[in-house]
């Protein structure tokens, strides 16, 4: 049977994962969705035809949205996640499995705000699930059982890889997948803002940029592959590439992107503290 979802706080994240499940064939009259603003909540709709009510406008909405659904995703920022959970609690069915999508809220945090026993799972998504291509990390809660587990993977399955690991490691996978796919738009802006300094008009050096990540990105999709190995396919012995990746490698690219991921988990940790 086809679960009920309650997402609440449909913006960027919790729409992304909205639009995958819908595109992955989900009914949209098995979907509910709240926002803040009236706004926001009528665009929702009008969009992907999943009924919508504004937190803002009608005090209700998320009690709405949560009673008798299956499972509650919540995505509102970090910093409303425990207060929106805490509100939520009286219309909780005691089986319903709630998802939190929030950077550095701790299953603990989560589980002090439900009830006790409540099935909670611990989510790190991506955008790229709106268009069926998402990475998921997940950790599951003290009260999670393997149901559960499998709940909260059928909302992302559909539309992206999901894997579980310790909640130790979630703001790793935030640092990497999390935040990801704002380093793959950081990449194309910059080949684009290169290639404008060459001498190219931006409009087409954005859509080489764009295609030629979207393209990359495509190539990566299959299964056991190497990205080094693609690497070395377009890099000939001597030839123009390997003369850009020296460059790369000599102005420290690659540990930049290490220290921004390490800069990524220590934001994470101090927001924990500050949020729990
Ligand atoms: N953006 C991303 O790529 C990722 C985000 N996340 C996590 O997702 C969460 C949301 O981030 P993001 O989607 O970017 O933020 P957005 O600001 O895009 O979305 C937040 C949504 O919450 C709504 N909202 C605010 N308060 C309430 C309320 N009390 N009741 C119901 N709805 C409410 C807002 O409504 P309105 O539109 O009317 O303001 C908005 O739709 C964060 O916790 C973040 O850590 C995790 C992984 C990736
Ligand atoms: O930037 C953030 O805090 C959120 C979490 C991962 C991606 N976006």
């Amino acid at each position: 049977m086809t679960d009920t979802i309650a997402f609440l706080g449909t913006g960027n994240m919790n729409g992304a994962i909205l639009r995958g499940l819908l595109a992955a064939g989900h009914p949209a009259s098995s979907l509910r969705a709240t926002t803040r603003s009236g706004a926001s909540a009528t665009a929702l709709s009008t969009e992907t035809g999943v009924e919508a009510k504004a937190a803002g406008e009608d005090a209700s909405a998320n009690a709405w949205a949560v009673e008798g659904a299956d499972v509650v995703v919540l995505g509102v920022k970090p910093v409303g996640i425990a207060e929106l959970a805490r509100q939520i609690a009286p219309q909780l069915r005691p089986d319903t499995v709630v998802l939190s999508v929030a950077a550095a809220i701790t299953l603990a945090t989560l589980e002090a705000a439900l009830p006790a026993g409540q099935p909670v799972v611990r989510t790190m998504p991506n955008t790229p699930l709106q268009v069926g291509a998402g990475a998921v990390g997940l950790s599951r809660g003290s009260s999670a059982d393997d149901a559960a587990v499998a709940s909260a993977t059928a909302v992302f399955g559909a539309s992206g890889q999901v894997f579980e690991v310790p909640e130790a490691q979630i703001d790793a996978v935030s640092a990497v997948s999390g935040s990801g796919p704002a380093y793959a738009f950081y990449l194309a802006e910059a080949m684009a803002d290169g290639g404008v300094a060459l001498g190219l008009d931006r409009e087409l050096a954005v859509k080489l940029a764009a295609a030629t990540v979207a393209g990359a990105g495509r190539m990566l999709e299959q299964e056991g592959v190497d990205p080094a190995a693609l690497r070395r396919a377009v890099t000939s012995p001597n030839g123009t590439t390997e003369r850009a990746i020296a460059v790369f490698d000599a102005r420290g690219v690659r540990e930049a992107i290490a220290e921004g991921e390490k800069a990524a988990t220590d934001r994470a940790t101090q927001l924990s503290i500050e949020l729990a």
